[in-house]
């Protein structure tokens, strides 16, 4: 089927930002009241940066299921929540607003949660590492750097082959406010601080379940949703695929469409608004936790491929989980996939370098699934059938054309 390859390029020419970020001068002077063993203190920033700086303690990471202190590998200060108060009120700023057009395209109703407050001193830094999910719901994280003089330090976020830097740093960042919000699952860094202090708070957003508000995006201006149309009224009987771009977090406990970030959230949605039933599945290894199962049964974050079966590896050395993700779906189930070459990030980030420990919580690989109901069923599985040897042929011919 040729249109899988134009429905391919429609999804790929989707340019749904990772992050974004700002910077605004604050009304009035930030104010910090922070813990100082049984006391408490206060400053007016960007004064006070050095006892505030005394009063924290150092800031840990995770790697896997471990609370790790390591300086070679993330050297910051930090105070949890509730070991300080800020008069900083990320309400009254409109970020959160411009967050939610730029990331948000389905208009889900986020809510951010004060995570911790860091202070980076010079040759502080953190290494590339992924944030853990705190829940199914958490999508993105923010980082605001509060009025403090300093230099370096710049927070670069990656996405695929994409990257983008945020610099806090510099002229003014005495009196200004920097921001910047991306999905947790994109890998960043924070490049190290070459003079002065880098204060932030950090926050983790999360979006409410059941919160869509339609409206906001028209997804039906976009040529994928011409091509849906077009798939809809050619009385075919199909299942799409779409690898998603995003990682999604593991046992994720709200529903599409929700939980989709992004250009995943676009692709939904076009579907949805073209009349055609779309669905979400993810797939994980439970490898690195002790059972080499490679599992895909229900799952809050829609019905994932192989529904309640578990598929073990007979062979668990030279199982491939790509090969059974690019071939047995394709022959089995009749996935048309519907991409160029696709390289499944399956949860390469998971369980890895985090920001916090965890065994439970990681992230995982997923594809939406836009089902196409058209003729009868026996007409259906002929044209399956059909569909499917036409498919591999043009994969392979796909393949050989990108070598
Ligand atoms: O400070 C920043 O820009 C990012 C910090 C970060 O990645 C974290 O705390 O997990
Ligand atoms: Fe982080």
């Amino acid at each position: 089927m040729g249109d899988q390859w134009m429905l391919a390029a429609a999804a790929r020419k989707i340019s749904s930002p990772f992050c974004c970020g700002g910077s605004l001068a604050p009304e009035f002077p930030v104010r910090i009241c922070y813990r100082q063993q049984d006391s408490w203190q206060s400053i007016a920033l960007p004064d006070g940066i050095q006892a505030l700086a005394a009063a924290c303690s150092e800031a840990s990471f995770g790697i896997g299921g471990e609370r790790v202190m390591d300086p070679s590998y993330r050297k910051a200060l930090k105070l949890e929540p509730g070991d300080f108060t800020t008069s900083f009120d990320l309400s009254g700023y409109g970020i959160l607003d411009e967050i939610k057009t730029l990331l948000f395209p389905s208009n889900q109703r986020v809510i951010p949660k004060l995570y911790k407050l860091n202070v980076y001193a010079q040759g502080d830094f953190f290494k590339a590492h992924v944030d853990t999910p705190q829940a199914g719901n958490m999508l993105a994280s923010l980082v605001v750097s509060l009025p403090c003089a300093h230099s370096g330090g710049d927070l670069v976020v990656r996405h695929g082959k994409k990257s983008q830097s945020f610099s806090f740093g510099g002229e003014n960042s005495d009196d200004r406010i920097g921001w910047a919000a991306f999905f947790s699952d994109c890998e960043h860094e924070v490049l190290e601080v070459t003079s002065g202090h880098r204060l932030t708070l950090t926050y983790n957003l999360f979006v409410e379940e059941s919160s869509t508000v339609a409206g906001k995006t028209d997804f039906s201006r976009s040529e994928l949703y011409k091509l849906f149309v077009e798939a809809k009224a050619s009385g075919k009987n199909m299942t799409l695929g779409f690898p998603c771009e995003h990682l999604y977090a593991q046992g994720s406990e709200v529903s599409i469409p929700e939980a989709l970030k992004g250009s995943d959230a676009f692709v939904y949605h076009a579907a949805v608004a073209a009349g055609l039933e779309a669905r979400v599945c993810s797939v994980w290894s439970r490898e690195k936790f002790g059972d080499s199962r490679f599992i895909g049964h229900e799952s809050m974050l829609g019905k994932f491929v192989v529904s309640d079966d578990c598929y073990e590896s007979q062979d668990k050395e030279s199982f491939d989980l790509s090969e059974f993700l690019d071939r047995r779906l394709v022959e089995e189930w009749k996935i048309v996939w519907c991409r160029g070459s696709f390289d499944w990030n399956l949860g390469g980030a998971c369980a890895s370098y985090g920001n916090e420990p965890s065994t439970e919580s990681f992230y995982c690989a997923a594809a939406i699934l836009v089902t196409i109901r058209g003729g009868s069923q026996e007409e259906s599985d002929e044209s399956e059938e059909k569909e499917s040897d036409e498919e591999e042929d043009e994969d392979r011919e796909d393949e050989s054309e990108e070598e």
